[in-house]
């Protein structure tokens, strides 16, 4: 492909992306990938250049673009050794017309970018949300070995991680292939330590996912104890399984849950366990690095959403904790509205559970609990709170 046909190519795909994303459909990473797929003319290097582009693209622009050619001019306002690739050239993109309209910079559409500054993002915190983040490892502690890795990995804060560049594909890695290592974000991992699960205690993960942070507390817990993942969405609980036999990680139980029936069917452990994770759904404000396109996909009224099942979610978790036991809420968003505030209400309608702040060796206070930001400590936006059951 010439260049200038991988500039018309990225946006073909962002086209796609903005669609999507308004429906919130498949994330950008997905579109591409699928997009090459019947491309098969396209090679490695063409792959990454319009892949390198469309993300450059969707981090400049603050809004919804109108579209893809409107967010691709956006860059090239913002990188003008851009603009000679419209050239009209067969596959490129036609020449800029006078006036035509250019997408909106900044960091989220207007309405969000008020939320975030109001919870105290500034300017700096804003811009790094949407840089590109480092490759995090955890070494896996579980497979008892010292993992041979590249030597360029560095040091993070958490007390088995490593970091790499960005882009670094550890899949190829044989530590990755072995169990030895798993890919997780430095906040991920300081919020399991956190939680300090020890050998032979009981502890829920009530929102697992496909397992990340399960394995992190599985490792902690030396296989020892009980540990249950629970989620509402099949196919990502299906993911836990082979993960957890690539790592070596034999206690865990899984349990898929019916939204609605979540109590019901978790009966048998109310008032039982030492520890509940909460990783509640969020909106991904603290995880745009990765997804910069998220931001497209939220609306006032699917944040309001998201606010309530989190409210959901939180009293759910209180249920299942033993007295004097603890609950750690957490979302990857620096919206107070799902952090702190959550926590405030949490606290106001149950004013015999008592908070205590976790202190991890990045980020700050924030509330009754600790915030994370990728302009501050390097990781993706978290916010943690510890919650005491009343003995
Ligand atoms: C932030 S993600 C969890 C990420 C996961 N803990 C990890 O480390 O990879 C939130 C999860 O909550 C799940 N969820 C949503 N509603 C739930 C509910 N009522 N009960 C349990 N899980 C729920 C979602 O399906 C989603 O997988």
């Amino acid at each position: 492909m010439t260049p200038a046909a991988r500039v018309q190519a990225a946006i073909e795909v962002l086209d796609l992306v903005i669609d999507a994303a308004s429906e919130r459909r498949a994330p950008a990473d997905r579109i591409v990938t699928e997009w090459f797929r019947t491309r098969r003319f396209a090679g490695s290097k063409d792959r990454r250049a319009v892949r390198e582009l469309l993300f450059r693209a969707i981090r400049a622009c603050g809004p919804v673009p109108a579209t893809g050619r409107a967010a691709m001019l956006r860059l090239v306002a913002d990188d003008p050794s851009l603009a000679s690739l419209f050239d009209g050239s067969r596959h490129g993109p036609e020449p800029v017309r006078d006036g035509e309209p250019v997408a909106e910079g900044g960091s989220a559409p207007a309405w969000l970018e008020k939320r975030l500054v109001a919870s105290g993002m500034d300017a700096a915190e804003l811009a790094t949300l949407l840089d590109r983040a480092p490759l995090d490892v955890r070494v896996n502690s579980l497979r008892g070995t010292t993992p041979s890795l590249p030597e360029n990995g560095e040091a993070t804060h958490a007390r088995l991680g490593l970091r790499y560049p960005p882009g670094t594909q550890v899949e190829q890695w044989d530590a990755w292939r072995e169990g030895a290592i798993e890919v997780q974000d430095t906040a991920s991992q300081l919020v399991c330590e956190a939680l300090n699960a020890r050998p032979g205690e009981q502890v829920i993960d009530l929102c697992a996912g496909a397992g990340g942070k399960t394995l992190a507390l599985a490792a902690a817990m030396e296989n020892r104890g009980r540990l249950l993942a629970c989620d509402v969405d099949r196919a990502r609980l299906s993911r836990l399984a082979p993960r957890a036999e690539r790592a070596g990680a034999t206690m865990i139980e899984a349990r898929l849950l019916n939204p609605g029936q979540e109590r019901a069917m978790l009966e048998d452990w109310q008032d039982a366990a030492d520890a509940v994770l909460a990783d509640a759904p969020c909106s991904g404000s603290g995880t745009w690095r990765r997804n910069p396109e998220a931001r497209w996909r939220l609306d006032e009224a699917e944040l309001e959403r998201i606010t309530r099942l989190q409210h959901h979610v939180l009293n759910l978790a209180a249920g299942l904790v033993r007295p004097g036991g603890r609950l750690f809420y957490v979302v990857c968003s620096v919206l107070d509205e799902e952090g702190p505030d959550q926590v405030a209400r949490f606290l106001a309608e149950n004013p015999d559970w008592r908070p205590v702040r976790p202190v991890l060796p990045a980020g700050n206070a924030r509330g009754e609990g600790w915030r994370l930001t990728p302009f501050r400590d390097e990781t993706d936006g978290f916010f943690v709170a510890c919650l005491v059951s009343p003995c």
